[in-house]
């Protein structure tokens, strides 16, 4: 543990999208002063005028005095404490942008859910590269955005090394409908928040294919054993993946239609294209983009990750739904738990 004290009355975010503007409300009914950047002009200045972010949060009436601004230096200066909060992808561009604004010590609390697709790094190795000698915590679990920004009850798990700046982060965060859990498996956590994405594709075509509810609960099963073998060769705890950021974000995310990842599946299942889905959509579906560097880090650590690498044969076009769905309804009948 660190001999640092941390005083957190000021939060920084890092992304207007649907997750951002949620924290930020939830930080800010938690009292804290808020400072929010958007990439988009016409997204800080609804926030500004209107208190309601109607390109990715529509419909939500955001709490009274959130400060909304393209302006990273200024959010960056004024932050006891900042939340990154962009796509998974673009984590890296938008660190090494903010670094010339950073300062030493200053904590960085990652909420993106995502593994880099090009490196197969995850969310916290990128932040250290682009600002080093930044104390890092993770904030993962089952949170869809619109309910968190309506004030429902909701745990997380807010995972650092440092327990003193975890149980800071806690307190400054933590409200009674908003309640984080701290754990220090910072790796676990990552990685159960990364892969739940990937296994709620899969998910989702099975429900799009009419599949059945046995066929989703079997997935699921055999997902979250995917997860923790994964989790476990990478460095996080079994444990962990029992947790909010492990089985109970996947329970949320593999079986709502309020899912970005769910939902591309069933329209997968469906028999849409990817390509027709995303040209819809302007919001993040992580799974498409972590399921390539899953199956490269298993293959990488001699893992087998069937789950995983049919969502990726899929998304990939190298199989077709009913070459992947036979891949595994084939394999051979095993043991469970493994021995
Ligand atoms: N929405 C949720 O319910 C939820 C909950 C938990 C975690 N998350 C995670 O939060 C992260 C952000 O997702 P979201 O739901 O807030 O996004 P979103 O889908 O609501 O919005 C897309 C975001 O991407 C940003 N963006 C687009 N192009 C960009 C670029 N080139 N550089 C930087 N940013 C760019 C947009 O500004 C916007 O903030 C994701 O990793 C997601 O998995 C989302
Ligand atoms: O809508 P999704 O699939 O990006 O999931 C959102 C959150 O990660 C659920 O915890």
């Amino acid at each position: 543990m660190s001999e640092t004290t941390f005083t957190i009355t000021t939060i920084g975010v890092i992304g207007a999208g649907a997750w951002g503007t949620a924290l930020a409300a939830t930080a800010r009914r938690a009292g804290r002063a808020v400072h929010l950047w958007a990439r988009e002009p016409e997204v800080a200045a609804a926030i500004t005028a209107t208190r309601a972010n109607p390109d990715f949060l529509p419909g939500i009436d955001l709490p009274e005095g959130l400060a909304a601004s393209t302006d990273a230096a200024t959010v960056v200066g004024v932050a006891d404490a900042v939340l990154l909060v962009t796509p998974a992808q673009h984590l890296r561009r938008v660190c090494a942008d903010l670094a010339p604004h950073w300062r030493p010590g200053l904590p960085a609390v990652i909420c993106a859910k995502g593994l880099e697709t090009e490196s197969g790094a995850l969310m916290g190795q990128v932040v250290a590269e682009a600002l080093p000698d930044t104390p890092l915590a993770v904030l993962s679990g089952p949170t869809f955005a619109a309910e968190v920004a309506r004030g429902l009850p909701t745990a997380v798990t807010l995972a650092c090394a440092d327990r003193a700046l975890g149980e800071a982060l806690v307190t400054a965060l933590g409200t009674p409908t908003f309640r984080p859990y701290w754990s220090d498996d910072v790796t676990g956590v990552q990685v159960g928040g990364a892969v739940k994405n990937v296994l709620a594709i899969a998910c989702g075509i099975v429900e799009g294919r009419g599949l059945g509810d046995n066929a989703r609960a079997a997935l699921i099963t055999r997902g979250l054993a995917e997860l923790s073998r994964l989790a476990a060769a990478m460095g996080g705890r079994p444990d962990t993946l029992m947790g909010l950021s492990g089985l109970g974000d996947l329970m949320l995310t593999a079986t709502s239609m309020q899912s970005r990842n769910y939902s591309l599946g069933a329209a997968l299942g469906q028999g849409r294209t990817l390509d027709e889905v995303l040209g819809e959509r302007r919001s993040v579906a992580e799974g498409v983009h972590t399921a390539r560097a899953v199956v490269a880090m298993g293959e990488r650590l001699g893992l087998d990750l069937p789950i995983s690498g049919a969502v990726d044969a899929v998304l990939s076009g190298r199989a077709d739904l009913d070459q992947a769905i036979a891949g595994l309804l084939s394999r051979p009948f095993r043991a469970e738990p493994e021995v």
